[in-house]
């Protein structure tokens, strides 16, 4: 994506100065936006899995591009079996529920472990790299089909269309484009007259921070909005469809992704919005039955509710407490939308009902 004059992807590797033939892996430090930007150079698998960890780097695609490459730099320290099981048992702990994440580990170890040791570093780098360009590749395709959508929706009502958007699925959290964000990017770079409302979405306000920072670098018109204010909106005919991404889709369309989504569908249900998933196939757990009983949600650190970042009228960022000492919480940081609130998903191969995506799948080769 364009930023100012230059463009960038969130994850790309770099030469190693003081080690010629070595990579690093560069990642924008998502923790620090909107406030600062800020590249960070990794030079280990554990400097990744802290990274994916921490939200440095985060969204579905993104880690699932980014345990590639930490793979490639544990490759880099040793090749064997050993050591890269041990680099993927790291990555895989790092965050349970974007299924990217295993996706990505588990097309890599194929690979390498069916080759020499002597081979398995250059190949690391090179199908990493082969999946980061895929993940762009994907959201391209994604951005078209959805553009057909916001398209046929904007031919049926005169005026702004207003979409409205929870957490953070643009580029900052894939490779680049995006997955819900990037309909919206092809809809505005075709001179559609479109708005969106961003959900700040508590407690890690991917929306606030990211979406909202996302939008402004590519001159987007939205608004921020508190999670709560969506349900109204939709009463009050203002907003025209609801685009979210996702961690992890079931067979069936049962759609896991940021904790809140399944409010906004079940708000966008009771109000004939249609809702819609943008869902990059690797996205797709075709092993999984029932999401809401096996997909795994990501319990995060109570703080994350506790605590707040913000800008300071010193221009420093500073973290203030938002609860009374000594409170309890709970951080569940994903929830399961069931397919019979999703309206259409959104993936690279085209649009489809959830009731049509496993018959989509069956004609498809995984990749
Ligand atoms: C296209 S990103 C999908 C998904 O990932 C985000 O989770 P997180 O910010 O915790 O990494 C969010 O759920 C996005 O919708």
């Amino acid at each position: 994506m364009k930023i100012g004059q230059q463009l960038f992807r969130t994850i790309w590797p770099v030469t190693d100065a003081a080690l010629p033939g070595h990579y690093q892996v560069a990642i924008i430090d998502q923790t620090a936006l909107p406030h600062a930007w800020r590249i960070l150079t990794l030079n280990s698998v554990q400097q990744m899995v802290d990274a994916i960890r921490k939200m440095q780097v985060r969204g579905a695609p993104l880690i699932g591009a980014a345990a590639a490459y930490g793979l490639a730099l544990a490759s880099q320290q040793s090749s064997t079996d050993e050591t890269l099981q041990a680099a993927a048992s790291s990555l895989l702990a790092s965050r349970p529920t974007a299924v990217n994440l295993r996706w990505a580990v588990e097309r890599m170890m194929r690979e390498l472990l069916a080759m020499p040791e002597a081979l398995r570093c250059a190949h690391a780098w090179l199908e990493a790299s082969r999946i980061a360009d895929e993940d762009v590749r994907i959201n391209q395709s994604i951005a078209q089909h959805g553009l057909a959508l916001l398209q046929a929706l904007a031919a049926e009502k005169p005026g702004c269309l207003n979409i409205l958007t929870h957490c953070n699925a643009g580029w900052l959290a894939t490779v680049d484009w995006g997955t819900a964000l990037a309909p919206i990017y092809a809809a505005f770079d075709a001179g559609m007259d479109i708005h969106v409302w961003v959900d700040e979405t508590r407690p890690r306000n991917q929306g606030a921070s990211l979406t909202a920072w996302e939008l402004q670098q590519h001159g987007v018109p939205y608004k921020v909005i508190c999670d709560n204010a969506g349900g109204h909106l939709m009463q009050h005919g203002q907003v025209d469809c609801v685009i979210v991404g996702a961690d992890r889709v079931s067979r069936v369309g049962d759609v896991c992704n940021k904790i809140g989504t399944y409010l906004k569908a079940l708000a966008a249900a009771d109000n004939q919005v249609p809702f819609y998933v943008a869902v990059p196939t690797p996205t797709i757990d075709r092993q999984l039955e029932d999401a809401i009983r096996d997909i795994p949600i990501e319990e995060r650190p109570a703080d994350e509710v506790h605590m707040m970042a913000g800008l300071t009228s010193a221009g420093t960022v500073e973290y203030v407490r938002v609860t009374p000492e000594g409170s309890a919480a709970a951080n569940p940081a994903f929830d399961v939308t069931p397919a019979r609130l999703v309206t259409s998903i959104i993936t690279e191969h085209g649009c489809y009902a959830p009731k049509d995506l496993h018959d989509m799948l069956q004609r498809i080769d995984p990749i």
